[in-house]
């Protein structure tokens, strides 16, 4: 990657993340070919590609979710604090508020301090009204506007993010997008996975472009968007490209 396509204040100290010759496999099918890629300084990076490319595969096995088949995934120094938002929000059978506190108490803020915290936190989201009520009963949009909230207290220097608006109807989609963008303009490296172009074109800085299971492009965004290096990425952005 092209440090000087960004601008400076973009470069922070997040370290980089090394797919070193990473692949995966599941009895005998080879799901990512060996994959090498970098990604550095505190980018928003979108990952596209049609259905079942790999999108989902490599951002967990980048989170530590899955171990690679060969290769290695690396930080450059010690792993950054990271978070990860799936589509399908990830909550406990307890009330919104309690979510956010025992988050806060697995990683050891003290007991005083967690709902003060986990109020702030809801006020944010626009939650506050729904702190008693039991997580799961929330709106898709609601649910995942927690599991930002969640997300936010633990002050990620790395947030994942895989799909969190397919289900979600425009306001909410705008939600998470500010939401998105705030973990960002505070730092945070954003590694975000979606199927919506225009979504991708707002907010993406670079693009990870991936078709069967490849990376086929690593690229700044307007670079992707513009003048797109491979056929299945053109072909992808006219909507023809369907698997
Ligand atoms: N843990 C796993 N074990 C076995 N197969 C897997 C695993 N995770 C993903 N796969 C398979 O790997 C392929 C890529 O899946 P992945 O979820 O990464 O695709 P995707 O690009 O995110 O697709 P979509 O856009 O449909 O969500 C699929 O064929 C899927 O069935």
């Amino acid at each position: 990657m092209n440090a000087s396509v960004f601008p400076p204040s973009l470069m922070t100290t997040v370290p980089t993340l090394h797919f070193e010759q990473v692949s995966f496999a599941h009895r005998g099918n080879r799901l990512l070919a060996p994959t090498t890629l970098s990604l550095s300084g505190c980018q928003r990076t979108i990952i596209m590609g049609p259905n079942g490319a790999g999108k989902s595969l490599l951002m967990r096995l980048a989170h530590g979710l899955l171990s690679p088949s060969n290769g290695r995934v690396t930080w450059q120094g010690e792993p950054p604090a990271q978070a990860m938002v799936f589509q399908q929000p990830v909550l406990l059978r307890r009330s919104a508020i309690d979510n956010l506190t025992y988050a806060l108490s697995v990683s050891g803020v003290p007991r005083r301090q967690r709902k003060p915290l986990a109020k702030q936190a809801l006020d944010k989201f626009g939650l506050a009204a729904l702190a008693k009520r039991p997580a799961r009963v929330l709106s898709g949009g609601e649910q995942q506007r927690l599991a930002l909230a969640r997300a936010w207290l633990l002050n990620p220097a790395v947030l994942f993010l895989d799909e969190p608006t397919a289900a979600l109807d425009p306001a909410a989609i705008k939600a998470v997008e500010d939401a998105v963008n705030e973990f960002h303009q505070n730092g945070t490296r954003i590694i975000m996975t979606t199927h919506d172009l225009h979504q991708a074109r707002r907010l993406a800085d670079e693009v990870v472009f991936m078709y069967s299971g490849q990376v086929l492009e690593h690229t700044p965004a307007y670079r992707f968007f513009n003048t797109p290096a491979s056929t299945q990425a053109e072909a992808f952005l006219r909507g023809e490209l369907v698997w």
